[in-house]
């Protein structure tokens, strides 16, 4: 049951970080900053070189963390991925090669949807939640309508998520968010320690909800 239970690890921590970076350093250090601030899904992105290493590190370094990878295009990124040991596999659209792949592994994936259509199609693929995004061009309210007819489906927005909006779209439905920018803009100026302390905020947002 290791598909299953991945994704209610997942959706237990309510919030996932998405890691980006000019270096694989800057992105490990990210990574390792939001970890100390609370945060245990890490979302490594692809537009990071040498993101495959990165996911290793920081599973060696953090053993209960949940790592996994971002921006995720294809079949064969995917692939590379789940060989360094990646626990997820998030993209910003929905590729059915990839989705077939994670399947064939049983790694969950998170393909990102912006309509209706894409949610069904990427349910019958098997995804088990799938990705909002861009979530704050659509906002709570989307969310909330899009569950009316299919309240069934597991949505993670992602992009555009803040401290302050965070609590309002788990309110609205989402069983938890994807957060980039917003948490860890320190790590541009090497400011870390700001990372951190954005991340314990987040995770107190998150955790206010039930
Ligand atoms: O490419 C993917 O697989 C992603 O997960 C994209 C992310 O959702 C955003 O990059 C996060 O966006 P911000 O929180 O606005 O910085």
């Amino acid at each position: 049951m290791q598909l299953l239970s991945t994704v209610q690890d997942m959706t237990n921590e309510k919030l996932a970080v998405v890691i980006r970076g000019d270096s694989a350093e800057q992105a490990e250090q990210t990574g390792a900053a939001c970890y100390a601030g609370g945060v245990k899904v890490l979302e490594v992105t692809f537009t990071v070189d040498g993101a495959e290493n990165v996911i290793r590190r920081l599973k060696q370094r953090f053993s209960d963390a949940i790592v996994g990878a971002g921006t995720v295009l294809d079949a064969e990124t995917a692939r590379i991925a789940i060989l360094a040991g990646a626990a997820f596999i998030v993209s910003p659209g929905f590729d059915k090669q990839t989705a077939l792949l994670c399947n064939r592994y049983q790694v969950p994936y998170l393909p990102g949807c912006m309509t209706i259509t894409e949610m069904i199609t990427a349910m019958e693929y098997g995804a088990q939640v799938v990705k909002l995004f861009p979530g704050g061009t659509f906002g709570p309210p989307f969310l909330s309508a899009v569950k009316g007819p299919l309240p069934h489906v597991n949505i993670m927005p992602s992009g555009g998520i803040t401290v302050d909006n965070t609590a309002e779209w788990l309110e609205a439905g989402a069983v938890m968010v994807g957060v980039g920018g917003d948490m860890t803009k320190g790590a541009k100026n090497g400011d870390f320690d700001a990372v951190t302390a954005e991340a314990r905020r987040f995770m107190q947002a998150a955790g206010g909800v039930q």
